[in-house]
């Protein structure tokens, strides 16, 4: 198969696709891998390195679309490269489409087989997902930190405190990998952290790993409103797989923070938990204000770190791109409940229950939008 590998374009990020190690692994089985010119720059990877591992430096993004047979990208694609979509093409990136729904619809009529890394599953668990939400999570803490600072516009607080001065208060809205990580790091400062989770399974977890370091608290509304107003950072780190993220803190509740806190809502990827947020920022601008309260929404965070990020992230993706690769991709989605639960269109259908209730269009499974393309050819 030919794989192509775009040079991200979405403000500041850094991360690619795949590293040279990668390309060893597709190349070794077979397999051409086209990389776009200078796509792996920001991660520290250079063009020799790749070539030197088999891949082909191209020049022009619209030529490396074109000859490619499927496209690994860091996050979703941007309107300038919707006219790239072609009936048949595999698209295998992050996509959040529930928060995208002009990027579902051209991928609904251009036909493309999209395979989103945030959707694949593999028991209970999202592991094309984790190792970002595990950056994100870490930046949290540390982004939040540098926010609270008054010449950055907080409170002037420090989150570890001193003898004799009270610690600063870490609300975490979300028990997973993103709120697992934050509280990690926040626990290392020395902050007070509470730790907000619909599942008091989850709850029980983080009380065996962190024990008294943290307060634990079931997600409902009173809880969300006494953790809210009381937090100098809040982060939000919700997830419902493939769906938009609930909005659990309301603008009444925002209102009722101390002026110069801070809101990280790493969740913005699916729309964001915090009614006050109705923009995505980004790393050039990425904090606005709002009844006092720094509001930061970016949605590819770890696109700030890219050399560790792009490791990561491919360490991950590389194995499912092969098998794509080796078996093409009807065969690998059929062979595998894993890339099933990743597929999120494909011959102009949604192929993801999840996501096809937030964008209140129809759910076709993918072996049924097979057919129909089947019979109607
Ligand atoms: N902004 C960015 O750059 C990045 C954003 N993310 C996003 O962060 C979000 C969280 O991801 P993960 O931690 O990996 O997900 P996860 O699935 O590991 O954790 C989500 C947690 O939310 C909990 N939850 C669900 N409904 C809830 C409710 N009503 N109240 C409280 N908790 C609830 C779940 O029980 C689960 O423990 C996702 O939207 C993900 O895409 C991840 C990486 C980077
Ligand atoms: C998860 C995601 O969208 C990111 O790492 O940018």
């Amino acid at each position: 198969m030919i794989i192509g590998i775009p040079k991200e374009i979405k403000n500041n990020e850094n991360r690619v696709a795949i590293t040279p190690a990668g390309v060893t692994i597709l190349n070794n089985a077979g397999h051409r891998v086209l990389v776009e010119k200078d796509a792996g720059i920001g991660s520290g990877f250079t063009n020799e390195d790749y070539r030197l591992t088999g891949a082909e430096i191209v020049d022009q993004a619209s030529e490396l679309w074109h000859a490619s047979e499927m496209i690994m990208k860091v996050k979703e694609p941007l309107a300038s490269e919707y006219g790239y979509f072609r009936p048949g093409l595999i698209l295998f990136t992050y996509l959040h489409l529930a928060a995208e729904p002009a990027l579902a619809k051209a991928l609904q009529d251009d036909k493309v087989v999209s395979i989103a890394y945030e959707t694949i599953a593999v028991n209970r668990t999202l592991p094309l997902l984790t190792p970002m939400s595990e950056v994100a999570g870490r930046m949290s803490i540390q982004i939040g930190a540098q926010y609270l600072q008054k010449s950055n516009g907080g409170q002037g607080i420090l989150l570890a405190g001193v003898p004799g001065v009270s610690r600063g208060k870490v609300s975490i809205i979300g028990g997973g990998v993103v709120g697992t990580n934050a509280a990690k790091m926040a626990i290392g400062l020395g902050a007070e952290v509470t730790i907000i989770d619909l599942s008091a399974d989850r709850l029980r977890q983080l009380d065996d790993i962190f024990g008294s370091q943290i307060q634990t608290l079931i997600s409902n509304p009173f809880n969300i409103a006494k953790a809210v107003s009381e937090a100098d950072l809040l982060i939000g780190a919700v997830l419902i797989p493939g769906a938009k993220a609930p909005r659990l803190v309301t603008e009444d509740m925002v209102k009722t923070m101390k002026p110069g806190s801070v809101i990280v809502d790493v969740a913005i990827d699916q729309g964001g938990i915090v009614e006050t947020i109705d923009k995505v920022t980004t790393h050039d601008n990425p904090v606005f204000v709002k009844h006092g309260v720094l509001h930061y929404s970016v949605a590819n965070m770890p696109g700030a770190v890219p050399r560790t990020s792009t490791i990561a992230l491919t360490n991950v993706t590389v194995p499912y791109a092969l098998q794509i690769a080796n078996q093409g991709v009807v065969q690998a989605v059929t062979n595998s409940g894993a890339l099933q639960s990743g597929v999120n269109t494909a011959n102009g259908s949604i192929t993801c229950a999840a996501v096809a209730s937030a964008l209140g269009t129809a759910f076709t499974p993918f072996d049924e939008a097979l057919e129909q393309h089947t019979a109607a050819s």
